[in-house]
């Protein structure tokens, strides 16, 4: 039985707004204008998608919310600050690989955060039991990558996101190389989580289909220049179970969203 405050749903209209992008731009070096004048606010407790065919700038939007890539022209706060000048620890951010050390064990792959702010491995257990515990790991601390699946090394890989027990959860497409059964079962858990910790998630991918089961707002981006090109917002069908595939709501939510991408593909020249 989930808790009413740990219940799956959409945060109110008038919840605060954790991100706020404004005229954002990025382009690179080499002329490439990847993402172009978005302009998007994301309240805290949303889980919203980034969804676009590739090379559109759904990475590249992402790491310039992180910091990790600086902006060109217009303006991205995070919580009032400009990105990467508040509390890093406030932001968790998951790689399409899982990108862990092969010579450390589990327990110390997720301690890694924890011990680049200068924290003894003997004051840092409570923090990385629980966060394994969290995505369900919690035998598997003294093992090493090599012994763990796909899916359980994903696992390890959001553990290490979370340690830090950060308020926004940035994750650019965790599931992409995953087969589709361990990625239902890791969309269940990164919703468990989204509820359980009161994150506020954004979450970039390929699929109509995730974007639509997971999030409460899919915002569809096009290329060429990158740029968003419809917000759709997805407010029903909590909690998001299994049976939520089967219902004629998400099969209707996934058609409305698999025309606004196909519009998005209608404006692009096919270079490829
Ligand atoms: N460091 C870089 N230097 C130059 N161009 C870049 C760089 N990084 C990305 N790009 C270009 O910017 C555009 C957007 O890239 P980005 O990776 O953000 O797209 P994406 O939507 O995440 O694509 P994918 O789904 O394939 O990962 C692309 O044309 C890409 O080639």
């Amino acid at each position: 039985m989930v808790s009413e405050a740990t219940a799956q749903k959409a945060p109110a209209e008038d919840a605060p707004v954790l991100i706020r992008m404004d005229g954002a731009s990025k382009q690179f070096a080499n002329g490439t204008v990847a993402v172009r004048d978005m302009n998007l606010d994301i309240r805290e407790g949303e889980f919203i998608s980034f969804l676009g065919p590739s090379g559109c700038g759904k990475s590249t939007a992402l790491k310039m919310i992180a910091g990790l890539l600086s902006i060109s022209a217009g303006e991205i706060t995070v919580n009032g600050h400009p990105p990467g000048k508040g509390r890093e620890q406030d932001i968790g951010f998951v790689f399409q690989e899982a990108t862990l050390m092969p010579w450390a064990t589990v327990f110390d792959n997720v301690f890694l955060p924890l011990r680049m702010k200068g924290m003894k491995k003997k004051y840092a257990r409570d923090e990385v039991e629980e966060a394994l515990a969290s995505v369900g790991l919690s035998s598997f601390s003294g093992a090493y990558p090599r012994q763990l699946s796909g899916g359980m090394k994903m696992r390890v890989s959001i553990a290490r996101a979370l340690v830090t027990k950060p308020k926004l959860l940035l994750m650019d497409e965790p599931f992409a190389a995953l087969d589709e059964i361990t990625r239902f079962k890791l969309n269940n858990d990164v919703l468990e989580l989204w509820a359980r910790h009161g994150l506020t998630v954004i979450f970039v991918t390929h699929s109509v289909f995730e974007s639509v089961y997971l999030s409460n707002r899919v915002v569809v981006m096009a290329a060429r220049p990158g740029r968003v090109s419809r917000v759709v917002d997805l407010p029903g069908g909590y909690p998001r179970t299994e049976h939520y595939r089967t219902t004629p709501e998400y099969a209707e939510n996934c058609r409305i969203v698999s025309a606004a991408l196909e519009e998005t593909m209608d404006n692009v020249d096919i270079d490829h």
